[in-house]
């Protein structure tokens, strides 16, 4: 089997064409959607993806604030900073670019940014509704991914979906929404023995392990649908996925390519979120 390609980018400049129209129709309420995107230090890392977000709320017609603090800033100010973004009536969604200076701790600062503009769906409030079913703001990267097997169509319900990787922002809420919709999920992570065992078990196999190419054909079943949430810097300045996409994608029914996969749909599911926000916002 050749896999057909879930293709993020492309997916995400359709959505971003209807979220325009929204926000068009919005605007006529007079509700401006505004996100406020808070960076500290200079990680250039961080820095382009910064710049993706600015550039797609563009594009959709969706306000947005950079405020660029030095990595020196103390712990204290930046609470300070989100709480006058908090108290801001403007600001619809308020995104803390992570990671955060070893100083400062990335969890009072998540705490700190009220749940009702928390557009990363970080907020143990947040994060405490999806676990309970409730509607929330469902974290980007997730919540994107979940957008891309919806719009193939992919069956979810009783599939056995096994994620590799727990982190806060991605592992564990995927594997939460995947349970919601009544998928089979099974985490695995560093510690997991027979990694490469448990993979092949997958009808759906999310990798985000932040380790370049270390998922390959070998842990794929013939005709698991495969995702691929790594993006690794190679030697050559390309970016790649957690996945060696050329073995994988003989196997696999779908995959997500890296660059122009998981990655653009997390963006787009940002601007999602500063939508609802701004939506939610104005009800109160
Ligand atoms: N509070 C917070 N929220 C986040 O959502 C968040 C974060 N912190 N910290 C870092 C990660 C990473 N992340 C990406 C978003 C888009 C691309 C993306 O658009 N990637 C393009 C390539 C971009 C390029 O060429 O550099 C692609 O895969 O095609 C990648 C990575 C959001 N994150």
């Amino acid at each position: 089997m050749t896999a057909e390609l879930l293709n993020g980018r492309e997916l995400s400049d359709q959505l971003k064409e209807e979220m325009k129209q929204e926000v068009e129709l919005l605007k006529q309420k007079d509700i401006h959607p505004h996100l406020t995107v808070i960076l500290v230090g200079d990680n250039p890392a961080s820095k382009s993806y910064v710049k993706g977000k600015e550039k797609a709320c563009a594009v959709t017609g969706i306000s947005s604030d950079l405020i660029e603090l030095p990595g020196s800033v103390s712990e204290e100010e930046l609470l300070q900073v989100i709480e006058n973004q908090n108290n801001d009536k403007h600001v619809h969604g308020i995104l803390v670019q992570l990671p955060l200076p070893d100083h400062i701790d990335e969890q009072k600062v998540i705490h700190a940014i009220t749940p009702l503009k928390d557009v990363d769906g970080f907020h143990p409030i947040n994060i405490g509704k999806l676990v309970n079913g409730e509607e929330t703001f469902l974290p980007c990267t997730p919540f994107g991914i979940l957008t891309m097997l919806e719009s193939k169509n992919i069956d979810i319900e009783g599939k056995h979906a096994v994620i590799i990787g727990r982190s806060n922002i991605v592992g564990k809420p995927m594997g939460l929404l995947l349970l919601e919709r009544n998928a089979t999920v099974t985490y695995c992570h560093s510690r997991t023995k027979n990694l490469r065992e448990m993979a092949s078990e997958a009808d759906i196999l999310v990798v985000a392990m932040g380790r370049q190419h270390a998922v390959d054909g070998s842990y794929v079943k013939e005709g698991a649908v495969v995702i691929d949430v790594g993006i690794n810097r190679m030697d050559n300045g390309k970016l790649t996925g957690d996945v060696d996409f050329e073995s994988a994608k003989e196997k696999a029914s779908y995959i997500t390519p890296v660059p122009r996969g998981v990655g653009p749909m997390t963006i787009t599911m940002l601007l999602k979120n500063t939508i609802k926000a701004a939506k939610g916002l104005s009800e109160k």
